[in-house]
């Protein structure tokens, strides 16, 4: 099972620049960089010919090194007896240093790619855009991207997008105008966010990341504080019961139960949380709510507590190490006060995630929220969908054309202190430090009742564990995918639960 699929740090385009630059000033030739590309992208595009029994490639290039390794790769090609041609956006005599250098060695078919037509095609490589891409694609591309898409679409031939699928934002994710619909990118050296955040990632297909070169010690300066959400990122963070330990040193979950008619979401946390590992796992329950629990529920124990007093009496207990609350709580001021009181600055450390209408009952006055998340003894961990995160962070959600989910989740988790585990396909954790993570897999099974209340009680089952608030959110989002993507079809909100044994398996290395 490939459970790091890619280097773990996620570059913006600038940053990927700045790579690049360190490395030709090193002593690297900028060609060479160029030349290693094209071997990536004529291996990849050599590996789908072979499985279609294809011949004729079109190999469109722009006006800058993304066209120069296309012209590399459609030399390549042509050296292995492929039938290639190039068609370009702009004369070759427009190219400038290593694209025009790329461009000299091509010794084919050139034509303009304005007039090119994909008839006979079996395979086209799209290198029109890459990280330079700077503004939305003009009328003239725009007209080319979507004749290839139709051409793609029609025939289910293929597309190999050299880095990026020319027209997606490489930092954002966004789409430029129009943007190429590839099977295949292959992207170098490291992936950028805008291969992983929507939509961009839905126009990349299989994504790789071939090395050309660039050293990992050219990111040394650049503090990148992106990371892709993979095991590597957390793996030695993630608790292991110990031989010699006991419940107590695995903690004490206290999951907060809403009224009679909406418990089911507190008992997934409640089941979930015991699942992730924490020792000893507590519904705290309004009275009319305890028998519907109580009899629905094993392993957790269940205590009363009616409002945030109730509560309040149950978190007098320091052991109880972690709470979870939001789950079926219903959007109330008793909620906000019940938020509150979970965190409540006291001596020891206790974390939180705050999930539902433990976010929602604070739209009216955010900053009541963030004064209690700022203060709050450990850890705190919200868990907002789109929905829930443009009511809360209304301000940090403007200029969304232009700024990335990732970008205002990052914004979110600075004025609130709080770690933003901000859910979507493409689930952004942010920290207050700047630390981030994008989980790079989803899987469509999660759209499913309770699949929220199921992750926000992984993530309280392992701060429970104490692990470090930013890696358990993001270890959380991992292990939730992961048991969805394993149990796969017909999956329910129990099934993430029943599966997180495989997952923990898979995790440890232990044979299934
Ligand atoms: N980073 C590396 O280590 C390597 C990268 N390679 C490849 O180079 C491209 C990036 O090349 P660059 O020349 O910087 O940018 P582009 O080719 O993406 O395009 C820039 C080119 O296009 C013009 N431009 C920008 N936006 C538009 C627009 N909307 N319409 C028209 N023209 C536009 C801009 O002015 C430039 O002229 C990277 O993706 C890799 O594929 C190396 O080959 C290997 C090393
Ligand atoms: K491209």
């Amino acid at each position: 099972m490939p459970l790091s699929p890619f280097p773990l740090e996620i570059l913006t385009t600038d940053q990927m620049a700045r790579a690049d630059r360190l490395t030709i000033e090193s002593g690297v030739p900028g060609i060479e960089l160029m030349e290693s590309a094209g071997v990536a992208l004529a291996r990849v595009t050599t590996r789908i010919l072979q499985r279609t029994s294809g011949r004729r490639v079109l190999a469109l290039c722009g006006p800058g090194n993304n066209g120069g390794d296309g012209y590399v790769a459609a030399r390549l090609l042509k050296a292995q007896r492929y039938k290639v041609k190039v068609a370009s956006l702009v004369p070759p005599d427009q190219l400038r240093g290593d694209a025009a250098r790329a461009a000299a060695g091509w010794a084919g078919t050139l034509l303009p790619a304005q007039e090119c037509d994909f008839d006979g095609v079996d395979l086209v490589i799209d290198a029109l855009f890459g990280t330079g891409l700077a503004r939305d694609l003009d009328l003239p591309a725009q007209t080319l991207v979507n004749r290839l898409n139709q051409w793609r679409r029609e025939t289910k031939q293929s597309v190999v997008s050299v880095d990026i699928p020319s027209g997606v934002d490489g930092t954002t994710g966004a789409i430029r105008g129009a943007a190429v619909e590839a099977d295949e990118t292959v992207t170098f050296f490291r992936v950028k966010t805008g291969h992983l955040l929507l939509p961009g990632r839905t126009r990349c297909g299989q994504l790789t990341c071939a090395h050309i070169g660039i050293r990992s010690t050219t990111l040394e300066s650049m503090q990148v504080k992106t990371f892709v959400n993979a095991p590597d990122l957390w793996l030695s963070a993630l608790p292991r019961p110990k031989v010699d330990g006991h419940k107590y040193t695995r903690g004490h979950a206290l999951v907060v139960s809403g009224g009679a008619s909406f418990t089911g979401a507190a008992r997934l946390s409640a089941s979930a949380a015991l699942r992730a590992g924490a020792g000893l796992v507590t519904l705290a329950s309004p009275s009319d709510a305890l028998l519907v629990n109580a009899s629905a529920l094993t392993s957790v124990m269940v205590r009363p507590a009616d409002g945030a007093g109730g509560l309040a009496a149950v978190l007098a207990d320091e052991r109880k190490n972690a709470v979870a609350i939001g789950p079926g709580l219903g959007v109330s001021e008793e909620s906000c006060r019940q938020v509150e009181v979970s965190l409540t600055p006291q001596a020891y450390r206790r974390a939180a995630v705050l999930d539902a209408d433990a976010l929602t009952s604070f739209e009216s006055d955010p900053f009541r929220l963030w004064r209690a998340t700022r203060a709050a003894p450990g850890p705190v961990v919200m868990t907002p969908h789109a929905g829930e995160f443009a009511r809360l962070f209304s301000e940090c959600n403007s200029d969304r054309a232009l700024r990335s989910k990732l970008d205002r989740a990052r914004d979110a988790a600075r004025v609130s202190g709080a770690i933003v585990l901000y859910k979507g396909p493409d689930t952004v954790v942010a920290a207050p430090d700047g630390r981030a993570s994008i989980q790079a897999t989803a899987s469509p099974w999660l759209a499913t009742a309770g699949s929220g209340d199921v992750l926000t009680g992984i993530v309280a089952g392992l701060l429970a564990q104490r692990m470090d608030g930013f890696l358990a959110a993001s270890c959380a989002v991992w292990m939730h995918t992961r048991a969805a993507e394993l149990f796969g079809p017909g999956l329910i909100a129990d099934d993430i639960i029943a599966t997180l044994p495989r997952v923990w398996r898979e995790l440890f290395g232990v044979a299934s």
